[in-house]
């Protein structure tokens, strides 16, 4: 498994412990596309990186960290077939992958704890996607998509 981590300059340090955790406590790969850099970093430029990275099949999964989550989850979301999931809580990480089939998830910083974004992960990582009656809604998105396009 191969996940792409993503951040903005609010959130280095906590990116960097949240890779550490996954790659320590699950042996997963986890790519860096994010600042390592404290100073100021547009949101947007990581949540792409890391969305293009899913929809081309060079990582599985993407993971991505803003102030609040909210502005690089917007910029994720804005690739097709990325459907990223904002949470600040482990009940909805992992409906969203059960119900929803989120292939990337998002926290800000300024919002979650470090143990309790862990515990988002954990939930997030874990959650299979269920198929069956949601798969038609997931295709539904897919339409709204293609729609604009
Ligand atoms: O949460 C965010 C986007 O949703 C950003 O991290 C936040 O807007 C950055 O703010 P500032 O430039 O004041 O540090």
């Amino acid at each position: 498994m191969k996940i792409g981590i993503g951040n903005d300059h609010v959130a280095v340090e906590y990116k960097k412990e949240i890779k550490k955790y996954i790659e320590e406590k699950y042996g997963y790969e986890v790519i860096n596309y994010g600042t390592d850099s404290t100073e100021r970093f547009n949101y947007p430029i990581s949540g792409e990186a890391v969305a293009n990275a899913v929809v081309s099949g060079e990582v599985d999964k993407g993971i991505v960290i803003c102030g609040t989550g909210v502005g690089i989850s917007l910029a994720a979301n804005k690739v097709n077939g990325i459907r990223c999931v904002t949470c600040s809580e482990p009940y909805s990480a992992l409906l969203s992958r059960q119900h929803n089939n989120t292939n990337m998830l998002a926290f800000g910083a300024r919002v979650v704890g470090i143990e309790l974004a862990k515990m988002i992960v954990d939930a997030w990582l874990s959650g299979e996607y269920e198929g069956g009656r949601h798969q038609v809604r997931i295709d539904m998105l897919k339409e709204i998509e293609e729609k604009q396009k």
